[in-house]
């Protein structure tokens, strides 16, 4: 039957030809800045085709071509609209070729069924079997062109190369445009579906957008991604798969005892898309990476210049870790002018605390990973013990490794390292041992709370945590800072009785006995008042505030 091709409105077409970074930031303002809903299919076609020109297909302009391949410089390619189009025709039709809407008319909003039809429409489509952990597999880009040849392309440029040469005359040499475009129709001709965790998740959002649900959005954890439906976003449904060896879910909704205690789902407190986030997530997806070691700084540029876009529209308000990755890239790269990498970090925390009961834990490793890069050792410390009292709120389930990766890293490298430097520092200059970090009692204090944190996080778990080889790490962690620092830790065993604390955790009241030692008591077998009592971790510093290092 004939579809009706949506072709794109005039203002979208006229920024095409895009050719530079501008190009692209002024293509997604037209579609952020319209009364409509900006289209997520066509915005991750091109940020998807302009990565992989910029990382996977080392763009050769006219102008590098005397350079030896080695050391090319790309500086941006050209993206013609027909490139562009013939793409989003591609998945335009074949969305609406698998569904027939006519069978869902009627009610307005998304159901159940529609939803796992298209997530089925896109996973069914994958390539069979691939590297799910790649790079660039997180646009629509990926899934539509064949990512085979790419390993090819440099056969495509000798190819082309020899080409214009036998060519000969200057005349002959196909200009850049043309041969652009001519590279794209072999791309395009095979089969190569291939697409990353997110990238499903996100794919089957923009399918349902093209069908006209505009209820359908994009739900997202620190680790995972799913979506919402319904009147007021009520429904939910697994899209996609997490991690290796699970059984993906898709169809299921987000719920039961599974969802409510693991870090995978955080506790009720996922980031809720609007069309608008989602674009912010499409950008924060992007990955300039070429390389282990070598990042595309034009796509890197791009990236950064459409998150501050979005962050002046307020589009990142209620999403902590977009807000992150721009203070990772102002690092790098500050922009004059712009909020420095510190507030930045500060700025997500805030939005974590506000919108998601800091229930976010990488809004603090963002900001400890920085104060660590930057030798700001105690402040990193703290920011690592305020991770560790988010984490404490969950319980350990077999799908939250990548957050034990983070906190593994955290403890049995960075903080072992950052102990050496510092206990280094004290041999080194001992002039200036009052300012170590070692001689600071509230360092201590922030690394007990850590792993006091580690150690909660375990408790009534399904899963341990903690093994010996986290207390190696540990024992020489504690063993650098001196008795005398420890000494002045005061674990405050107040006799005050405690408020009933509701724990997120399990819905059971959390009470703290004389050592220390959290037992939870389950909501219903409430014990005698009186043997509660609060204990309280805070350093007390011999030496004033401001010398502490504040
Ligand atoms: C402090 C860190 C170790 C540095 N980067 C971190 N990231 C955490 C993950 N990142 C993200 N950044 C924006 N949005 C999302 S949504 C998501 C889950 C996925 F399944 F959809 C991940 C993620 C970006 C990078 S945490």
């Amino acid at each position: 039957h004939s579809i009706k091709m949506a072709g794109f409105r005039d203002d979208q077409k006229c920024t095409f030809p895009l050719q530079s970074i501008q190009d692209v930031v002024k293509l997604f303002r037209i579609e952020l800045e319209r009364g409509d809903e900006p289209n997520l299919a066509l915005l991750s076609i091109v940020v998807g085709s302009v990565e992989n020109l910029l990382t996977c297909n080392r763009y050769l302009s006219p102008r590098n071509e005397t350079e030896s391949e080695q050391n090319v410089k790309p500086n941006f390619p050209i993206l013609e609209l027909s490139t562009v189009e013939a793409l989003y025709c591609k998945f335009e039709s074949q969305i609406k070729g698998c569904v027939d809407v006519t069978q869902y008319r009627g009610n307005s909003y998304a159901s159940r069924e529609l939803v796992k039809k298209t997530s089925d429409i896109i996973w069914s489509s994958l390539t069979r079997s691939y590297c799910k952990d790649r790079a660039h597999l997180q646009t629509l880009y990926s899934y539509l062109t064949a990512s085979d040849l790419q390993h090819d392309c440099s056969w495509l440029l000798k190819l082309e190369r020899v080409a214009t040469q036998k060519a000969g005359s200057k005349k002959d040499l196909l200009s850049e445009r043309e041969r652009g475009s001519w590279r794209y129709p072999i791309l395009m001709a095979t089969q190569g579906n291939k697409l990353d965790c997110f990238g499903v998740a996100f794919a089957v959002v923009a399918a349902c957008q093209i069908l006209g649900y505009s209820d359908v959005h994009l739900a997202l954890s620190e680790d995972h991604a799913w979506v919402i439906f319904g009147k007021d976003g009520e429904e939910t449904a697994e899209v996609t798969w997490h991690g290796k060896g699970n059984e993906d879910k898709r169809g299921q909704p987000v719920c039961g005892p599974t969802a409510q205690k693991s870090w995978l789902y955080l506790n009720g407190h996922p980031v809720k898309c609007n069309r608008h986030t989602e674009v912010a997530a499409l950008v924060s997806g992007i990955n300039p990476s070429i390389s282990a070691t070598a990042d595309s700084k034009e796509l890197a540029t791009l990236q950064q210049k459409l998150l501050w876009l979005l962050y002046d529209q307020g589009d990142l308000k209620n999403y902590p870790m977009a807000i992150g990755n721009l203070g990772d890239l102002e690092e790098i790269n500050p922009t004059p002018g712009r909020s420095s990498p510190i507030d930045l970090f500060h700025q997500a925390i805030f939005a974590a605390q506000t919108h998601y009961a800091n229930h976010h834990v990488y809004p603090y490793t963002y900001l400890g990973g920085f104060f660590y890069r930057n030798g700001q050792y105690k402040d990193a410390l703290e920011a690592w013990a305020n991770a560790a009292d988010v984490i404490r709120k969950y319980n350990y389930g077999r799908e939250d490794e990548e957050i034990y990766k983070e906190f593994l890293e955290i403890a049995n490298d960075l903080i072992p390292h950052l102990v050496k430097v510092v206990s280094n520092q004290a041999i080194e200059a001992p002039e200036k041992a009052e300012s170590n970090c070692l001689h600071d009692p509230q360092c201590f204090a922030h690394l007990l709370r850590f792993y006091d944190g580690l150690c909660a996080w375990e408790e009534e778990s399904s899963t341990p945590v903690l093994h010996i080889g986290w207390a190696r790490p540990l024992v020489a962690t504690i063993s650098k800072f001196p008795a005398k620092t420890r000494s002045h830790v005061d674990i405050k065993i107040s006799e005050e009785k405690e408020e009933k604390v509701d724990d997120e955790k399990n819905g059971s009241v959390n009470r703290r006995h004389s050592h220390g030692r959290r037992d939870s008591l389950q909501k219903n077998d409430v014990k005698n008042e009186e043997d509660i009592v609060k204990t309280k971790v805070n350093g007390s510093t011999n030496v004033s505030d401001k010398k502490a290092g504040k």
